[in-house]
């Protein structure tokens, strides 16, 4: 347990006395690319809301590097998630802005000692590390879908964060930005030692990038499956295996 940067402990996830999953147990390695999959509306989503600590847990505990998030009061929490960057499904950047502009504003107020330009500076760097050198003076709506997600994952960036979190990140985009964005966050894990949390539906995605798995099931809202996809492939319940060979999934190369 020592490695684990995020552990679900007993956790029911939901809202209000909706229970959405229940008895969620398990441990996220620093470092490693955990993805969260499971059937329309089985509540992937909420569990992330949970472990970014934007939700309190409606039974058990979540912890960051062994410290319950819910046990400090909101401006210790707000510090806390200072440590996690978070690229949303519809990857909302503000439109009235530069990405340069977008990128600063976090690091303005999280990090009012930097002047100018150390901020302009940090913002080129972020821009560079997501293949967007020189597009600081864009807009948003002067990018492509692709562009857009590279450019709120630099803002997710912005500060330096420990674990990065991703909601459906390929939505809305075509198989090749899908697939650059995939080599992407590989690189963002393997050059940041970030670790990444990803919430995804796309086996292409699932396949290439997925160090451990977990699947949230819909009939018994609790987790049926966790591991390694090359080991839920093998020996995984039924469902997670029909889940993983759906389409024309059994023609994707498992590299994990
Ligand atoms: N704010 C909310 N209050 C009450 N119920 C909610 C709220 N948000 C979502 N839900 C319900 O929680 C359940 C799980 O939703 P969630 O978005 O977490 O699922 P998901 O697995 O991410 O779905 P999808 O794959 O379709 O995006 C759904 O039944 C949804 O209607």
């Amino acid at each position: 347990m020592d490695d684990a940067i995020l552990v679900a402990d007993n956790l029911n996830a939901g809202y209000g006395s909706l229970v959405i999953q229940h008895s969620l147990n398990f441990s996220i390695k620093k470092g490693e690319v955990f993805v969260i999959m499971g059937g329309s509306g089985c509540g992937k989503s909420t569990l992330l809301r949970h472990l970014i600590g934007l939700q309190a847990p409606l039974a058990g505990r979540v912890l960051f590097k062994g410290e319950d998030f819910w046990l400090r009061d909101a401006d210790e929490r707000a510090n806390l998630q200072q440590h996690f960057g978070v690229l949303y499904q519809n990857g909302a950047l503000w439109g009235g802005m530069t990405l340069r502009d977008n990128i600063c504003l976090p690091l303005s107020t999280w990090r009012p000692e930097l002047n100018k330009a150390d901020l302009d500076e940090l913002a080129a760097i972020k821009l560079a590390l997501v293949g967007l050198s020189g597009c600081d003076e864009l807009y948003p709506s002067e990018l492509s879908g692709g562009m857009r997600k590279r450019a709120a994952l630099a803002r997710a960036l912005a500060l330096d964060p420990e674990v990065l979190f991703f909601d459906e990140p390929s939505a809305g985009l075509d198989p090749l930005s899908s697939l650059a964005l995939d080599e992407l966050i590989l690189q963002l894990r393997d050059s940041l030692c970030a670790t990444i949390i990803l919430v995804t539906h796309e086996l292409p995605s699932i396949y290439a990038v997925a160090d451990t798995c977990l699947f949230l099931d819909n009939q018994t809202h609790t987790q049926i499956a966790l591991g390694p996809v090359a080991q839920l492939l093998e020996s995984g319940p039924e469902v997670v295996q029909r889940f993983l060979r759906r389409g024309d999934a059994v023609t994707h190369e498992v590299t994990k």
